[in-house]
């Protein structure tokens, strides 16, 4: 007992690398990603945030204490008021409008992942649906910072994904996602060992798909 947060990511050691180091992610980070891959992971981005607020609401309802349902609801007004409406304007400076984003058919990948978080938060409780959450609010904070580690990686005007490293960078991002290794750390360390093995399984899930969810956006799949 007494586990935390990185026994998650140890216990999945090889998935969790496969995402934090996947080839979309290098070549955003030396410039060469292929500008139609960006965009069609922009494109399903759009999607996939529509649902990650849902999960936040989903994770309203599962809320057992007022400072979780607190938490829960900053979520949620976050993604709708705030990162939504920065991901519109950022699509349309590559080209994709708010038409465009209302009439897009959702890719297998993006159904897959996002309808597994909110099943995995629908038949399990708070902590489950943190744990399916974790690998994109964690997951991201921590591949900026890898990006920004090798010496291959690219910053300012020579790279055009370089707005994409500095919002996930950013002392803002960086904040939220500590706040939740918090708690996370907090819950992680009362649990079982058994229940440390389920917590385990959700979260490689959830790396998993991400890891298709950036093989979609280089595979240009739908
Ligand atoms: C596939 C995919 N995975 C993770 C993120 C990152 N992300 C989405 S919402 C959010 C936090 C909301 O407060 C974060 C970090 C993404 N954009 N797309």
């Amino acid at each position: 007992m007494g586990y935390r947060f990185t026994d998650l990511t140890t216990a999945c050691h090889d998935d969790w690398r496969a995402y934090i180091e996947h080839d979309f992610v290098r070549q955003l980070g030396n410039a060469t990603l292929p500008e139609a891959s960006f965009r069609h992971y922009l494109k399903q981005d759009y999607l996939f945030l529509i649902h990650f607020a849902r999960a936040y609401a989903l994770a309203a309802y599962k809320s057992p204490t007022l400072a979780d349902l607190r938490q829960a609801h900053e979520g949620l007004k976050t993604i709708v008021d705030v990162e939504l409406g920065l991901h519109v304007g950022f699509c349309s400076e590559w080209g994709i409008s708010e038409e465009a984003l209302a009439e897009l058919q959702e890719a297998r990948a993006t159904m897959a992942y996002t309808r597994y978080v909110l099943d995995t938060g629908n038949r399990g409780d708070l902590l489950d649906l943190h744990v399916a959450l974790a690998p994109c609010l964690v997951g991201y904070g921590e591949i900026a910072n890898w990006l920004n580690a090798q010496s291959t990686t690219l910053r300012g005007t020579h790279n055009p994904f370089d707005a994409w490293i500095a919002m996930y960078e950013s002392e803002e991002f960086q904040a939220a996602m500590q706040a939740e290794l918090e708690w996370l750390d907090a819950r992680l360390a009362d649990v079982t060992p058994a229940r440390f093995n389920e917590l385990s399984k959700i979260f490689r899930d959830a790396t998993r798909l991400e890891i298709d969810f950036w093989q979609m956006g280089l595979d240009l799949s739908d």
